[in-house]
C-alpha cells in the first residue's frame, strides 16, 4: 500500500473546501484542494489574483477554518481544534512572514526576534539565534530599532523571528512584496539558505515569478483548485505556466 503524500507532509490540505458567505452571494474561495508540503522544502503557492492562494494560507497556518476536508499539521488535523488550541498551535508550531514586517517600533532588532519566545516563556536558543544572525547579515543591527533600519533589514529580523523557534512550518506571505528588488533578492537567497541549513519548511504565497524561481517547488492554483505543480522550476517556466493559466481564463 502506498501512503498518501499529504500523510507524511509538513503540513497537507485534504479535499479543503472554503466557502465564504451564503445563498446567492457565496464565494467557493477553495474547492476540494488537496495538497501536501514536504519537510524541509520550500514552496512557492502562486495563481490568479482570486484564485484562493491567500485562504489556502490562511486555512493551512490554522487562522481561518476550512468548510470541509482537513487540514493535517503533522499529526493534528487542525479542522478539529477550538480556537484556544488554533491559538496555540499558530503561537507554538509555525511561524509568519508578512508583507508588512509587523515588527514592534519600540523594541530593538533583537528584542523582536526574541518576543515569541519570551512570550511562550521558552528559552532562546542561542546558538541558532548566533547562526540566524550570521546568515542573515544582523550582527551589527541586533541593537537598533526598526525604524533605524532598511526595509530588507527589517524583513530580515523578520525572518529571524519566524525561524527561532524552530517552527513546523514557516508561512511567507509576499515576503518581498514590499522590498526594493535588490533587497527583494537578497531576502529570498537567506530564505533559501535558511531551508538548506536548517532544514526548514517553508510555504510562501507570491506574484512575482523571480521570487517563486528561489523555491523548490511552484503550486499552482486557478479558480479555488490545484492547477499545476512545478518541480525546481525556473523563472520562464513559472511566467509561461502563470500566462497558460490566464489564457485558460
Ligand atoms: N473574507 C472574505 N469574504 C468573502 N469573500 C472572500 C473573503 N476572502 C476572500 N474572498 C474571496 O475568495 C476568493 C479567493 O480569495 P483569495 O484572497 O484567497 O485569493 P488570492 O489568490 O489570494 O488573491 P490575490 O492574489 O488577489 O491576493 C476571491 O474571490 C475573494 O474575493
Amino acid at each position: 500500500m502506498t501512503t498518501h503524500p499529504t500523510r507524511t507532509a509538513a503540513v497537507a490540505a485534504v479535499d479543503v473546501v472554503k466557502v465564504y458567505g451564503r445563498g446567492d452571494t457565496a464565494v467557493r474561495a477553495l474547492d476540494g484542494v488537496s495538497v501536501g508540503f514536504g519537510r524541509g522544502r520550500f514552496t512557492a503557492i502562486m495563481g490568479p489574483s482570486g484564485s484562493g492562494k491567500s485562504t489556502l494560507m490562511h486555512c493551512l497556518a490554522g487562522l481561518d477554518t476550512a468548510t470541509s476536508g482537513q487540514v493535517l499539521l503533522g499529526g493534528t488535523d487542525l479542522t478539529r481544534q477550538s480556537d484556544k488550541v488554533l491559538t496555540r498551535v499558530r503561537r507554538e508550531r509555525i511561524g509568519f512572514v508578512f508583507q508588512s514586517f509587523n515588527l514592534l517600533p519600540q523594541l530593538t532588532a533583537e528584542q523582536n526576534v526574541t518576543l515569541p519566545l519570551d512570550l511562550a516563556g521558552r528559552d532562546v536558543d542561542r546558538e541558532l539565534l548566533d547562526h540566524l544572525v550570521g546568515v542573515l547579515g544582523l550582527g551589527d543591527r541586533l541593537a537598533h530599532r526598526p525604524s533605524e533600519l532598511s526595509g530588507g533589514q527589517q524583513q530580515r529580523v523578520a525572518l529571524a523571528r519566524a525561524l527561532v523557534s524552530r517552527p513546523e512550518v514557516v508561512f511567507a506571505d509576499e515576503p518581498t512584496g514590499n522590498l526594493d528588488s535588490r533587497s527583494g533578492a537578497e531576502v529570498l537567497g537567506f530564505l533559501s539558505t535558511c531551508v538548506r541549513t536548517l532544514g526548514q519548511t517553508v510555504v510562501m504565497v507570491t506574484h512575482d515569478p523571480v521570487a517563486a524561481g528561489y523555491a523548490d517547488r511552484v503550486v499552482l492554483l486557478a479558480d479555488g483548485r490545484i492547477a499545476g505543480d512545478l518541480d525546481r522550476p525556473d523563472g520562464a517556466t513559472i511566467s509561461a505556466a502563470l500566462r497558460d493559466l490566464a489564457g485558460a481564463r
